[in-house]
């Protein structure tokens, strides 16, 4: 099968200044990003993979370097049109579910469908369609506070999914919870990757990365190696984190 690219970037460089000291975090970095995949980054703490992941979704400047979205630059995108591009393009979930603590489940994964120009009516209806999915529709009316970890990082699902967009980033988003709610959060994703959702996962956890169809592993800000894992299977859980296991330790 020919996979699609949805995102290329081509000779990708972040330095961070602090102070007089320039630190090289992301290194002349060449790579594709495929519609069909569920790609997950990983690497050792401090090798880049968070700021791989914020200049790939355009949340971060690129110090230099290419990154294309179709035939489009994503590192020329300013102001209006970089905002435009993030809103209705992509979706972005964080460790922690980032809810706006006085607003209600559904009108924090509203609210940005609001932003990005469907009608309050419109984003709300399609809102209790994606909690309906994701098993919150009991929880609509109640507050982040009032819901547990799981249930306010399903609703930050829902919110980076309410503008349908191309690609799905995360960073580390079972990274704060237990191992039950971990587990709801890939099947979440698992079912999204298999309803084809392009994803970008950055994890440290085996079981995590099992669920991607390919990894890439970041060392020193470079990719260290490519790994085309084919889609998840329940039965090929074990295989698969032995695989993972092997090959990012002969990598380390
Ligand atoms: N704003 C910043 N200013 C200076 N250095 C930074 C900044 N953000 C990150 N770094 C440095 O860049 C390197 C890569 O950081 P990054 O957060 O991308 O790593 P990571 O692989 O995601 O790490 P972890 O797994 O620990 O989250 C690290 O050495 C970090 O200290």
């Amino acid at each position: 099968m020919t996979k699609n690219v949805m995102l290329r970037a081509v000779n990708l460089c972040k330095t961070y200044m602090t102070g007089k000291e320039q630190y090289h975090a992301i290194r002349n970095i060449d790579l594709s990003i495929y519609q069909q995949d569920f790609t997950v980054i990983m690497g050792d703490s401090g090798s880049g993979k968070s700021t791989l992941l914020y200049l790939l979704s355009g949340l971060d400047s690129v110090t230099a370097g290419e990154i294309y979205v179709g035939d489009k630059r994503l590192d020329e995108l300013k102001g209006n049109a970089l905002a435009a591009y993030r809103a209705s393009q992509i979706g972005f979930v964080y460790q922690s579910s980032n809810l706006i603590p006085d607003l209600s489940l559904l009108e924090n994964i509203a609210l940005p469908g609001y932003i990005n120009g469907r009608s309050k009516a419109e984003a709300r209806k399609h809102a209790l369609k994606l909690m309906e999915e994701l098993k919150l529709s009991k929880q609509a009316s109640r507050l982040p506070s009032e819901v547990s970890g799981g249930q306010q990082q399903r609703a930050a699902i829902a919110r980076a999914l309410i503008n349908e967009p191309k690609l799905l980033f995360a960073d580390e988003p079972t990274g704060s919870l237990n191992y039950e709610q971990g587990v709801a959060v890939l099947d979440i994703l698992t079912a999204m990757h298999e309803r084809g959702q392009c994803i970008l996962m950055v994890t440290h956890d085996i079981k995590a990365a099992c669920r991607g169809s390919r990894l890439i592993y970041i060392r020193d800000g470079k990719i260290g190696g490519t790994l085309d894992m084919g889609p998840y299977t329940p039965e090929q859980t074990s295989a698969r984190e032995e695989m993972i296991f092997a090959y990012v330790t002969g990598r380390g």
